[in-house]
Order: C-alpha cells, then structure tokens, then sequence
C-alpha cells in the first residue's frame, strides 16, 4: 500500500480508485446560489453569534468563521508545515510517525481500511492525539523541523476557539455552563489530509460521504475548493474564504443535542490542477463518556432519540459503517 502522493505523478488513475456511477462526483459543478453561512465573530454581538450559529447548526450543519481571533500568521505557517510534510518522500513520513511504540501517530492512504476497501480514496492523512500536549507532541515527527513547534502552537489555539464555539453553542442549547468542557472535549486529535493532483476528479473521490464522529470539527482548508455538504439531498461547496474556519456539527453533537443540531454529511473531491493540503482539529470525548441526548432537552413531547452510549462503543460501530449508530 503505497502513499497516493508516491505514484500519482504516471497520470493514470487506476481502476480500484473508479467509483460506481452511484457515488462517484461526475458533473463537479455545484449549484450556486446556496451558500454555507460565514459568521463573523467581531461583527456581531453575543446573542447574534449564538444565534446564527444555532441556525447554521439546524439547517446545514456547516458554518465558517472569520474573524475569530486566531493568528493569520499561524494559520499560514501551519499551512507551509502540512504541505512540507505531505511533500516528504514516503520512507521519512513512515519514519517520522513511528516514533510512538502505541502507534499514536497513524500515518495512512486512502482510509484507516485499505484492505477492506471495495474502492480505494484519493488521499493519504496523518492523524495523532494533541492532549494532554506533553505526553503527545514527544512522539509527533520532527521533520519538518517546524512541526512540532507550529502544530503545538496550532493546536492550542484549536482548542481555545472550540471551547469558545463549544460554550456559545451550550448557552444556545440551554445547556448548563460548561457542558463540552468536560471529558467529552479531552482527547482531540489532528488529522492531515493531502489530496494530490488528480487526473480525473469527476470518477474518484478524496473522502466519501461521511459524518464525523466528533462533537465539532474545525477545518482549515486553505484555497484550494474540494469539500462539499449534502445539503437538501444537493452537494454544496464550502467556498474558500482566506483565514476562515470551517466548523462542522459532528454526529455526537446532533446526538446531544437530540437531533436539534444536524451532524452533516460531508465528503471531498479532488482537483486536476491542484493539490490540496487540509488540517482538521477533532473534537473527541475520552473512551469512557457517556454520549446521550442532554436532559434538558428531552421530555415527554420530545423524547430521546438515541439510547446512551459510551464512546468507545460508538466509535466501534461507526468504523464497521453501521448508519446510525447509537440509535
Ligand atoms: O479535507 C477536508 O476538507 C475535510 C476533511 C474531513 O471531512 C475529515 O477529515 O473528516
Ligand atoms: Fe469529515
């Protein structure tokens, strides 16, 4: 199993990354006209956020932020440091991610699943666990040797800016005070895709439809458009927007909130002139919460959706593709 990024250069796409006419993207033009909200965080006052967050939530489960107190001179170095990183050859990426005897940093092609794959995925992804930062970043690569520097540096601001969308989103619900900043926020990972150069986006895909199986996803996609929302049974494109965040309602989030916010289907296409490099920042609860619906927001006009389940157990039928887990 060798990194798309090793071989993608002969111009050929290969039959395993053909996808059935039923999924594959085929016509890459997506309507217009619908667009994912841009919530600006300085040009409004706190109920206004809260609530267009809230209405982003319900209706696309997508909304991008700009100026949200993150610095545009991170942003851009942490950018540089993925694309270095993707541009290593495969051997010093294998070497850089094996540092770890556990295998924390997970260096893969395509899925987590290769081998169990009936079409394979134009992507290759680093993912690694970034809290608690001491016992983590010892086993992150140090080549390029700006990583761990820039990630670190990265990722607390990640986790600033979730719990800051994390705590409107609790007042919004009418959670009480502090609801995410609890066990379900303490294990957030990164994850690095690179979705090389293709040469023909309209028969394969860099992700497939998803969820993610995290409370709240906070992308930087850079330039490069590729990620699109299902959206009214329509893909949509999230747009670029320079130094924006893209933030996406995870499915453990639509199931807390008890189907009131929607953990939107997602997926990637790929681009023939372009390469595109993205940094996820997943907001992941420890193995052992307790995922359910809040209490407050069930009664009896409004039972629970989902029975209760432990994220281990959730995250178990979600990597065996079961829908809907925990329903
Ligand atoms: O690369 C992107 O634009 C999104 C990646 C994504 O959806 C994921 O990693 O779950
Ligand atoms: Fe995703």
């Amino acid at each position: 199993m060798e990194f798309v990024s090793s071989w993608c250069n002969n111009g050929v796409l290969p039959p395993s990354y053909v996808h059935p006419s039923e999924t594959r993207p085929g016509n890459l033009v997506v309507p217009p006209g619908t667009s994912i909200p841009v919530i600006d965080f300085a040009g409004h006052d706190r109920n206004q956020i809260i609530q267009k967050i809230l209405k982003a939530g319900e209706e696309y489960g997508f909304f991008q932020v700009i100026n949200h107190g993150v610095s545009e001179t991170l942003m851009d170095d942490t950018m540089d440091v993925i694309k270095e990183f993707h541009a290593m050859s495969g051997m010093e990426k294998q070497r850089e991610c094996s540092k770890d005897p556990n295998g924390s940093c997970k260096l893969y092609t395509s899925s987590l699943d290769y081998p169990a794959e009936d079409f394979h995925y134009w992507r290759d992804a680093l993912i690694h666990p970034c809290n608690p930062a001491e016992e983590c970043i010892k086993f992150w690569p140090e080549k390029p040797t700006r990583y761990r520097e820039v990630i670190g540096a990265y990722s607390v601001e990640m986790r600033k800016l979730s719990s800051r969308i994390l705590e409107i989103i609790c007042e919004g619900l009418g959670l009480e005070k502090g609801y995410f900043s609890s066990d379900l926020s303490e294990n957030p990972k990164i994850i690095i895709n690179h979705y090389p150069v293709c040469p023909d986006p309209s028969l394969t895909l860099g992700l497939s439809k998803h969820k993610d199986p995290t409370v709240i996803s906070l992308v930087l996609q850079g330039l490069i458009p590729g990620l699109q929302v299902l959206k009214d049974g329509q893909w949509i494109s999230v747009q670029p927007h320079p130094h924006a965040f893209v933030v996406n309602i995870g499915y453990l989030l639509q199931i807390i909130s008890n189907g009131k916010l929607n953990g939107a289907e997602h997926r990637v296409v790929t681009n023939r002139n372009a390469a595109r490099t993205t940094i996820t920042y997943f907001v992941f609860p420890t193995n052992e919460s307790l995922i359910k619906p809040a209490k407050v927001l069930t009664n009896e006009q409004n039972p629970p959706l989902y029975k209760d389940c432990k994220f281990s157990d959730f995250f178990t039928a979600f990597l065996s593709r079961a829908v809907e887990p925990c329903t």
